[in-house]
């Protein structure tokens, strides 16, 4: 059960945007789908620890990991989550094995035997063993996109938070990278939540929905095995305009 109620604020010189988000499910994958600018990266990045919340829970099958009300507000690396973030942020110094394995070295960079384990297990389950030394930028987006997925998994979290995980990536491969992305779920049993703004990504992986707009939730889609696009079809399509607005003010944040 992923239980999530947040309230938050960010805001700069001139603007400010108010998060007042609140779910729980049973679902084992769940999408956050919206347009630019509706508070989706927000909501997963107070999930995991990154982002100070004014008031409110995140509960993982009844582990508090942030209780505000009973002072309890886990560091990041305490809360067992697995983050792949939006574009990857993978560290192109590192080879593909140590970026995998970054969160699980020490300060000089050195693995406990089980730990190296993990990572050589995700290695080969991703199909990466033949480029295990290279750097990022020598690989394929796909394969930047499993390294990204292979990291966000290595540290054997209880849920996968997945900012956009296939944006990158041509429909061809975004296709097969939904399925190598359900296998894997289902294969290490993690429940996740993702975001994204292709309706095909909801369908094809996710049983529960929210659509959040405003930095709130304004709808819950229920997506039973088999009903697919169809309980999808009224839901508003984010505009490339919006997309191109959302781009513009993150950059004058930067
Ligand atoms: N540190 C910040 N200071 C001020 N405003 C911020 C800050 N971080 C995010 N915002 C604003 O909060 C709003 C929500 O941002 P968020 O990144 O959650 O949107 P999103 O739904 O994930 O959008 P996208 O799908 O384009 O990534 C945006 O208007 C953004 O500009």
């Amino acid at each position: 059960m992923i239980d999530v109620a947040l309230q938050l604020s960010v805001s700069d010189a001139r603007r400010r945007f108010d998060l007042d988000i609140a779910f729980a499910t049973d679902a084992p994958f769940v999408a956050l789908y919206g347009p630019s600018g509706a508070g989706k990266s927000l909501t997963l990045q107070a999930m995991a620890g990154l982002l100070p919340v004014g008031a409110g829970h995140v509960r993982l099958n009844g582990r508090a990991l942030l209780d505000t009300a009973a002072g309890i507000n886990l560091p990041p690396e305490a809360r067992g989550v697995g983050y792949l973030f939006q574009h990857y942020a993978l560290f192109p110094h590192l080879s593909v094995r140590d970026n995998i394995a970054f969160g699980l070295t020490d300060w000089r960079r050195r693995l406990k035997p089980a730990d190296a384990a993990r990572v050589d297990e995700l290695i080969e389950a991703f199909g990466l063993t033949a480029m295990a030394r290279s750097r990022p930028a020598t690989l394929s987006g796909g394969q930047q996109q499993r390294v990204a997925l292979a990291r966000a998994l290595a540290s054997n979290p209880q849920v996968l938070l997945l900012d956009e995980p296939f944006t990158a990536l041509n429909p061809l491969l975004r296709r097969q990278l939904r399925d190598e992305l359900r296998a894997v779920r289902e294969r290490w049993g993690i429940p996740a939540v993702m975001i994204t703004h292709d309706l095909d990504d909801v369908a094809a992986l996710a049983q529960r929905a929210y659509v959040v707009d405003g930095g709130r939730i304004t709808r819950t889609v229920d997506l039973a095995a088999g009903q697919g696009h169809a309980a999808l079809d009224d839901l508003p399509a984010p505009s490339a305009d919006e997309q191109r607005r959302l781009a513009l003010l993150k950059a004058e944040l930067a």
